[in-house]
């Protein structure tokens, strides 16, 4: 295994953290009918397992006035728009642009997030993990002026949205507007389909990227070398926010000290966690602390490796790193709420929480 070593790595965690992103309205539909009707948007997930990881963060985020859902960091509500909104169809035939197991239609848009929007401060790391087309290449440019390091999720960088019927597409990330700003990002995540749509033998010589495959996990590329990070088990039951939870542990823990191989472990987890429930999932109090526990003991093992605003950071999968695997894939065998209790208080409306959404089979 190829090690990327650094002088020296940083001791004290990252403090200060940006979350760009609009909320969104999501609805879920099967066979015709409503099947939920939850928070959405890669922001309210990812805040979601901060919150969980008690990583602070202050959050840029645009709803009109019809938003409507508690949530714990208050977003720029701009009364002459509306919330954003994407309707996901679970039973219609994939097509090449959108997600394999699912097709995603936005419906209506909140307005963009400007560069003027974002605070004037500067921070340790930033997040670019718009939906709905809301992050503008200047609001990207301000972000990696402000933050130290900065992750992105190429679903903000590439999605084109159909003008009829607001059907997701996507479109390659050289014709994007945003691929000169690709070597002042730290990270780019991308789903295995999304990284169809990109070079990654030449974007991994300028940051770090991370490709999601579902069920099987993830892998991590950097200039030097590749690797896979196993997954962990899950009775899928809605895929929505998978990537967002993925990239929310992932950080969460790269700020509790973690070496990107175990921090990719906890993403893998968070996303394992948010497919066996629907909408924004609810944490178990008992499971989060196991994880908490997990991470505490490893990091004891491992100096923080990830230091903002430069390009050290170690890509050796440390000893103890299977082991890591285990400990955190134990934390789920913790009894947790059933679904209805851990469901009681996510914001959602109508639609059972019982019900399994399966995704068309491929091609179908
Ligand atoms: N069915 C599943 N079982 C276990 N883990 C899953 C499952 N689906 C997703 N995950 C986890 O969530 C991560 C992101 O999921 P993925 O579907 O690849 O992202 P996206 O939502 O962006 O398409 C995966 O890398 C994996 O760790
Ligand atoms: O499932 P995923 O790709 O990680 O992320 C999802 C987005 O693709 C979708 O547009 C949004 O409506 C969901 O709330 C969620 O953010």
């Amino acid at each position: 295994m190829v090690t990327t070593h650094i002088p020296q790595p940083q001791t004290t965690p990252i403090q200060s953290a940006l979350i760009v992103g609009n909320y969104c309205h999501d609805v879920l539909l099967q066979g015709g009918a409503v099947v939920a009707e939850t928070l959405g948007g890669a922001a309210s997930f990812i805040s979601n397992v901060f919150s969980a990881l008690s990583v602070s963060f202050h959050l840029t985020s645009k709803v009109g006035l019809d938003f409507k859902y508690p949530v714990n960091h208050d977003p720029i509500v701009i009364p002459t728009s509306k919330t954003t909104v994407f309707h996901a169809y679970f039973d219609q035939g994939h097509t090449e642009n959108a997600h394999q197991d699912r097709v995603l239609k936005r419906v209506e848009v909140c307005d963009p997030i400007n560069p003027s929007d974002l605070p004037d401060k500067r921070f340790d790391f930033g997040m670019a993990v718009g939906v709905g087309g809301e992050i503008l290449p200047e609001t990207l440019e301000k972000m990696v002026e402000i933050c130290d390091a900065v992750f992105v999720d190429i679903q903000a960088l590439i999605r084109a949205f159909d003008k009829n019927e607001g059907t997701v597409k996507l479109v390659g990330l050289k014709e994007s507007g945003f691929y000169h700003l690709l070597p002042r990002v730290k990270f780019l995540k991308a789903s295995s389909e999304e990284a169809l749509f990109m070079d990654v033998e030449e974007v991994r010589q300028w940051c770090c990227v991370v490709v999601t495959h579902g069920k099987d996990g993830c892998e991590v590329f950097w200039k030097d070398g590749e690797m896979k990070i196993e997954p962990f088990g899950a009775n899928q039951v809605d895929p929505t926010g998978a990537g967002d939870s993925f990239l929310g542990g992932f950080v969460g823990g790269l700020v509790h000290g973690l070496v990107v191989p175990d921090a990719a472990l906890v993403g893998n987890l968070f996303g394992s966690l948010t497919v066996g429930q629907i909408g924004l999932p609810k944490f178990d109090l008992r499971l989060l602390q196991r994880i908490k526990d997990e991470v505490q003991r490893r990091k004891l093992h491992n100096t923080c490796w990830f230091e903002g605003g430069n390009d050290s950071m170690s890509f050796t999968k440390p000893d103890g790193h299977d082991e890591f695997h285990a400990s955190l894939a134990s934390t789920k065998l913790v009894p947790t709420c059933s679904i209805q209790e851990c469901q009681r208080d996510v914001p959602r409306s109508a639609g059972s929480v019982e019900q399994v959404i399966q995704p068309p089979c491929n091609g179908q």
